[in-house]
């Protein structure tokens, strides 16, 4: 069922194309569902390959223009763009809530996390600066400029349904250039709400287009890898369907930037603040139900208080509330896919199977929609598929370690390298640990690593290109170096 909104114009049921909302060729359509309920929200445009190429010529077409409007003004839209995001936060956060189920407050959190990255590019849209640089031959003077890259495609998850089509398509825009965002199927309403936005801003026809479809996924995605208008493709997801992209995508040689999956290792020595830390772990890992792609998904507890954290650590599991987004109280929601329940039992399986112990939970909620307890795991072991996969649910991992050595070989031991979070008080540690991690990012005795300003992407298996803060609008850039030879002075 569809929420009641303030602002009713906020809701779509259509695609948006060129300034214009708008049927899937076929006709065809994919149904929404809420996964607190189960029910129906929406049918929404089941687009195809010919679906992909009118949005790209029309993107290509707009691209024209926008690369020449002045960043100044592109910044201005974007301003208010975030403006408008935040004005209509309770809408926003109603809509996401219906189809990513995490919780109204959570929600509306994410609209404001969203808003960051528009405040953040808006700005930096007029510092794209070049260089002039000194040249080796007295007769010539060597300049580098930056331009907007063309048309991009932005595929965007379920996880996190606002912020992943702002932190993308709003760099893209900031930079000059012209997106298409092909948003996950199951939480395209959101994406659809921000682009109605977009519009009131003052975003030009074909500016910003979104392009929605489900079952015809691989189709889409292959349309948009392979069109010769589209430069540049940006997707956060799994590291399968990133390699799948990328591909795919070299038959045009697009650029890329993709920020796939994480194993995120959160590491909590002796000599941490133990409530400030448990804290901070909370944060880590449930929030929107542990599926952030930089969720604790292997919590190491140095031994001395290894008891101590799970006894800890039960006692705050045991004070969630899990239900409906909407339920007064409620700090976790269900999962978003039903797939990811199955995925969630099938972890906890293979983890008892080989020897780890159930604090708390352990199993799906006998209700309706995708429930999963929140859980607590003792004794995890690398032997474990939770190990080497992330969960994306509600359960804290433990594994007992004893020294920083061993700990730091532990933490790099995956192919991935995302998120990390390191709790202690030693500062010089702190480096140490900071330094050896192989990852993208490192929380040092903190849950949250992310915001308009700071760079967010990964290495290893958990791919390259880096979204938010000065370096996310140049992604969308290329360099171009002028060489110019002088009259003698
Ligand atoms: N990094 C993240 O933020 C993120 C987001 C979603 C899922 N995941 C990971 O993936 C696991 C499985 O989730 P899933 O079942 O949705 O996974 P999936 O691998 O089928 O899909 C992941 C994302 O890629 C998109 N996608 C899938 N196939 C595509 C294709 N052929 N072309 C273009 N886009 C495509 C989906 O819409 C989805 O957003 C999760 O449990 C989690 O570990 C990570
Ligand atoms: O899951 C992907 C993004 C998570 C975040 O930005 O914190």
């Amino acid at each position: 069922m569809q929420p009641t909104l303030k602002n009713p114009k906020l809701w779509h049921e259509q695609a948006y194309v060129n300034g214009k909302w708008t049927a899937s060729k076929s006709g065809k359509t994919f149904n929404v569902i809420n996964p607190s309920t189960g029910d129906v929200i929406v049918a929404l445009p089941e687009m195809s390959q010919e679906d992909v190429q009118i949005a790209s010529g029309q993107a290509l077409a707009a691209f024209e223009q926008w690369k020449k409007v002045s960043p100044k003004v592109r910044g201005s839209v974007i301003r208010k763009w975030a403006q408008l995001l935040l004005e209509n936060a309770e809408d926003l956060g109603r809509i996401l809530t219906t189809e990513n189920g995490k919780p109204f407050a959570e929600a509306k959190g994410e609209i404001a996390f969203a808003a960051s990255y528009l405040e953040f590019y808006c700005g930096e849209a007029e510092r794209t600066y070049g260089d002039v640089i000194p040249s080796a031959n007295p007769a010539n003077r060597v300049f580098a400029i930056h331009q907007p890259i063309g048309v991009v495609a932005c595929l965007t998850p379920w996880n996190f349904p606002a912020a992943m089509v702002t932190r993308k398509a709003g760099a893209a825009i900031a930079a000059g250039c012209t997106a298409i965002v092909k948003p996950a199927g199951e939480t395209s309403l959101t994406a659809l709400a921000i682009a109605y936005l977009g519009e009131q801003a003052g975003l030009p026809a074909g500016v910003l287009n979104v392009v929605t479809g489900m079952q015809n996924l691989a189709e889409i995605g292959k349309a948009l890898c392979e069109d010769p208008n589209i430069r540049k493709l940006s997707f956060t997801g799994s590291t399968a369907v990133g390699k799948l992209l990328m591909r795919q995508c070299s038959s045009s040689l697009k650029k890329l930037s993709l920020e796939l999956g994480g194993n995120s290792p959160f590491i909590i020595f002796d000599d941490c603040d133990l409530p400030a830390t448990i804290n901070a772990l909370m944060g880590a890992k449930i929030r929107n139900s542990g599926q952030t792609c930089v969720c604790a998904n292997r919590i190491y507890v140095q031994r001395g208080i290894y008891s101590e954290v799970c006894r800890l650590l039960v006692d705050q599991f045991s004070q969630v509330k899990c239900g409906d987004g909407f339920e007064d109280g409620v700090t976790v929601g269900p999962l978003t896919v039903q797939r990811g329940v199955e995925k969630v039992q099938a972890h906890i399986d293979d983890a008892v199977g080989k020897g780890a112990r159930i604090l708390f939970g352990g199993q799906a909620m006998d209700r309706t929609g995708y429930f999963f307890q929140p859980s607590v795991l003792a004794d995890m072991s690398d032997r474990m598929l939770s190990h080497n996969e992330e969960i994306f649910g509600p359960v804290a991992a433990l594994y007992p370690f004893d020294t920083e050595e061993e700990v730091l070989k532990m933490a790099n031991n995956s192919e991935v390298g995302l998120g990390s979070y390191v709790c202690t008080n030693n500062l010089a540690r702190v480096w140490r640990m900071a330094e050896g991690l192989e990852v993208g990012m490192v929380g040092v005795n903190t849950g949250v690593i992310a915001g308009g300003e700071i760079p967010f992407g990964g290495i290893k298996h958990s791919g390259f290109g880096v979204e938010g803060g000065k370096w996310g609008v140049k992604e969308f850039m290329i360099t171009k170096s002028i060489v110019m030879s002088i009259p003698a002075i």
